[in-house]
């Protein structure tokens, strides 16, 4: 199913959506943080989608738990550390990892610049004891407002270097892109690629919002272009990439079945498109089991597998030459 001879890459990834159960009890433990479950088995279903959730906003609270027990800045290190040895573990070669500093930074306080510093030292060590390539995207989380992303923005900018994106995440419903027009104005000052949530929640105004105003080279979910042929056809010509996330539009009810995911639909219409995991901690997923649903469910044939893992490659946040060393570790 997953071709050995191409690199597997998951670039729609976040990093706060990924905390090991195990460790949400640990650092629970650790820090005297009361948790809502007894033991380890009781703790799951609040941190793990059961069945599906109703809605986008729903679907987002299984992660306030994850971020609820960073407790101080070697929690965020722990975290970030696990995050690049479940990648490796789970046979990534390439991963983009993406997180929200100011989420992870709001329940204890924490300075929003220590936690940016904070992934990156951790995601440092992981890179020492796991072989694979990461590269960081940070997140505004546009459900805190557009103060609360302009003070995420700062911090995450202050160590742009680190980073080779920039996206905007939350309720796309209840806080529209436009709020973020100025927020992504600096993002391209910076010299940061972008891409945006959209399509997910709201409609395809809100990817053509993301395009055109704040500037994305590539969508997260885009779930909903398929009813606005021109945007269809915008997507297809301009190489903008979709990252499709089947399991999370599940889990979110953006789809009400994975035989109505409108995957196949993209690729018919030419349109760059590959699988990620999104939250894979919360959705208790790995990368594998995207391409297996892709096959069983989604109908995909082997080749188009194939194309699916290189059209990944092909969209990386990754210089051609990066591109091409990652294409050469596999042969
Ligand atoms: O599927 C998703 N759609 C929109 N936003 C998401 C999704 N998963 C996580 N986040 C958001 O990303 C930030 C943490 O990285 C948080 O803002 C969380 O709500
Ligand atoms: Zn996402």
């Amino acid at each position: 199913m997953i071709d050995t001879s191409i690199p597997l890459v998951d670039l729609h990834r976040h990093l706060d959506g990924n905390v090991r159960v195990n460790t949400i009890w640990e650092l629970g433990h650790q820090h005297g943080i009361v948790l809502p479950a007894d033991s380890l088995e009781t703790l799951a279903p609040f941190v793990q989608i059961q069945g599906k959730e109703t809605s986008l906003v729903a679907f987002l609270k299984k992660l306030d738990w994850m971020v609820g027990v960073l407790a101080d800045l070697d929690a965020v290190k722990r975290v970030a550390y696990e995050n690049v040895a479940d990648a490796a573990l789970s046979g990534l070669d390439y991963a983009e990892l993406r997180f929200s500093p100011y989420y992870m930074a709001m329940n204890h306080k924490l300075p929003i610049e220590g936690v940016v510093e904070a992934v990156i030292d951790g995601v440092k060590a992981g890179l020492k004891d796991y072989n694979v390539k990461i590269n960081l995207i940070g997140i505004l989380s546009r459900s805190f407002g557009q103060a609360a992303c302009t003070q995420e923005l700062e911090g995450l900018l202050a160590h742009k270097q680190h980073l080779v994106a920039m996206d905007l995440a939350g309720d796309e419903m209840g806080f529209p892109g436009e709020l973020f027009n100025e927020h992504f104005k600096r993002v391209r000052d910076a010299d940061l690629a972008i891409t945006a949530h959209a399509g997910e929640a709201a409609g395809s105004q809100s990817m053509w919002q993301a395009i055109q105003e704040l500037g994305a080279t590539r969508i997260g979910h885009g779930v909903n272009a398929i009813h606005d042929p021109k945007l269809m056809e915008y997507l297809a010509k301009h190489r903008i990439g979709i990252e499709s996330c089947p399991t999370s539009n599940l889990h979110t009810s953006t789809v009400a079945s994975y035989a109505e995911h409108p995957f196949r639909t993209f690729m018919d219409a030419g349109v760059l498109i590959n699988l990620n995991t999104d939250d894979p901690g919360v959705s208790a997923i790995d990368i594998n089991h995207e391409y297996r649903i892709a096959k069983s469910e989604l109908k995909l044939t082997d080749a188009e597998l194939a194309q699916v893992q290189r059209n990944g490659v092909e969209m990386a946040f990754l210089s051609d030459s990066d591109r091409k060393a990652l294409y050469a570790a596999k042969v």
